[in-house]
């Protein structure tokens, strides 16, 4: 294997310093099938000792000079950049994804550490108009330990738009990162390391997933909850934090409706769903699951689709010529099957895919052919279930009117799409779908500077933005009566 994944640490780190474990668990490379690295594993003392160790340390970092506390940001943001293209290979070798995504997901990690920076020194408090004898005022102050865990997708920026706010706003951290992509979190702690933050502000543990969410929901000294991953965990992690009534934030599933309105721009339209759908390779909570197209249109949108999609080459995320990875693991080959098939018996058309990758180019990886199923409709799980692959669904309508009713029959209320030009079509459509996003003849809406996230079961809480950091910080609000 690489020497990347050889030379990066494998055990806990926890008060400032490496800890191994008496359990060490296999890592798989997606893309080849084989085992990459062994992962410490935590035992339960361990994750106390994280938790302590962060709570040791949040006063001092709380009470530490803005500037000071910042400062650590902006470095950490400069070694992220310095160390992006090992971070990228890193992330490529243990997720699939193609390294020029790799690179540029670190390279966000790095813009959130700077934004969070900044925007710290901007958490103002307020004053509310009082009697003339007293002072009514709002402090926002951090909330204390925060307990993160994030998946598999953004192995790399799940983490860095929740620690880069939490360590900002002046709170410190426990991450559990999923267990398909440590490594990619071990790398950026030993950024952390490198860049002196104090002992115990940020510490890691990896383990079983269960035990290690139990500890930190049911602990006291945390918080604060920040889950990102599926809809059933959130959910779950939600139920147990009742009893220590923490505050939460839940990055939950997603099932995105793309429409294109009959009047809509088809060579844009084609475009940003390409981009859309098959960046991770549509392991992405926010890519477009189910494509609605104008009946109108269909011919058309359907034709340039298809000339893309089969354009796209498909292998080891490596290789600078790959368009779309591996997806992460076999059971993800089996969901996407069950879906294809469920959807064919039911009346859908395969149009090019629908079938595993195998043979020598695909070593022994989890690769599936870029999909695309027309004549899709209500009566088929795909219209209902998250994909998480390479699938385009294409479901045909009639009216405005109609399109909205099925793009808003979801249980998720994540990310939508919709492409057209008339004015007033673009306002309908904006104000009556159901999601927390609305991306109008546009794709990218995952920045630093914008709100992220969900309604419905895709949760709650804000990411990015000056949203995003508010949602680690509590309004206190202190009235003072002179005397
Ligand atoms: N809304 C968003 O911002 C967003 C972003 C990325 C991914 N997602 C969602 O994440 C899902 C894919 O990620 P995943 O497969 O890693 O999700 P997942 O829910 O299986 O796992 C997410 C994290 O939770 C941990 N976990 C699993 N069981 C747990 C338990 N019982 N207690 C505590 N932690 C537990 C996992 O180890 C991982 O670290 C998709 O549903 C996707 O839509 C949402
Ligand atoms: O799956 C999560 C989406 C990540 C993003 O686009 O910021």
């Amino acid at each position: 294997m690489t020497e990347s994944i050889n030379n990066v640490h494998k055990d806990l780190f926890i008060n400032g310093e490496w800890i191994n474990t008496a359990d060490y668990k296999d890592l798989i490379n997606p893309a080849t099938g084989k085992v990459i690295a062994k992962i410490a594993q935590a035992d339960e003392t361990q994750v106390e000792d994280a938790i302590q160790a962060a709570y040791d340390a949040f006063q001092p970092w709380k009470s530490l000079e803005l500037k000071d506390r910042t400062q650590y940001l902006h470095n950490i943001a400069d070694l992220l950049e310095e160390h992006a293209d090992r971070l990228a290979e890193i992330m490529t070798i243990e997720q699939g994804k193609s390294i020029k995504e790799s690179k540029l997901e670190v390279i966000a990690g790095a813009e959130s550490f700077r934004w969070n920076a900044e925007e710290a020194r901007r958490l103002y408090g307020e004053t509310i108009p009082a009697p003339n004898d007293h002072k009514y005022e709002i402090a926002y102050e951090p909330v204390g330990v925060v307990g993160a865990i994030t998946p598999w997708n953004f192995p790399s920026g799940m983490i860095t738009r929740k620690i880069a706010p939490a360590l900002a706003a002046g709170n410190t951290v426990v991450l559990k990162p999923s267990s398909d992509t440590p490594l990619s979190a071990l790398a950026i702690f030993e950024l952390f390391e490198q860049a002196e933050l104090p002992k115990g502000v940020a510490n890691i543990v990896m383990g079983s997933s269960k035990e290690i969410g139990e500890a930190m929901t049911s602990s006291k000294l945390v918080k604060k909850i920040t889950f990102t991953g599926s809809t059933p965990i959130g959910k779950a992690l939600y139920a147990q934090s009742a009893d220590t009534l923490k505050k939460m934030s839940l990055e939950l599933g997603g099932h995105a409706p793309f429409i294109i309105n009959a009047d809509a721009d088809i060579d844009a339209a084609v475009e940003g769903l390409m981009a859309a759908k098959f960046r991770n390779n549509g392991q992405v909570c926010i890519a477009p699951n189910r494509i609605f197209v104008h009946k109108s249109i269909k011919d058309n949108v359907l034709k340039q689709l298809t000339e893309k999609v089969e354009a796209l080459k498909v292998g080891n995320g490596l290789n600078e010529d790959t368009n779309v990875g591996p997806l992460i693991r076999e059971d993800a080959i089996d969901k996407i099957k069950k879906q294809i098939i469920n959807a064919t018996d039911k009346g859908a058309t395969l149009v090019t895919g629908g079938h595993r990758l195998t043979g020598d180019e695909y070593d022994n990886g989890f690769f599936f052919q870029p999909t695309i199923l027309d004549n899709v409709n209500r009566t088929m799980d795909i219209f209902y279930e998250e994909t998480f692959g390479p699938v385009i669904p294409i479901i045909t309508f009639d009216t405005l009117e109609e399109v909205i009713e099925m793009a808003n029959d979801s249980e998720f209320g994540l990310a939508s799409y919709a492409y057209a030009k008339d004015s007033k079509t673009i306002q309908t459509i904006a104000t009556s779908l159901e999601y927390g996003m609305v991306g109008i003849n546009e794709v990218a809406i995952s920045n630093p500077e914008t709100p992220f996230g969900g309604v419905k079961h895709s949760g709650f809480g804000r990411e990015n933005s000056h949203l995003g950091i508010k949602e680690y910080v509590t309004a206190k609000f202190i009235n003072t009566k002179f005397l």
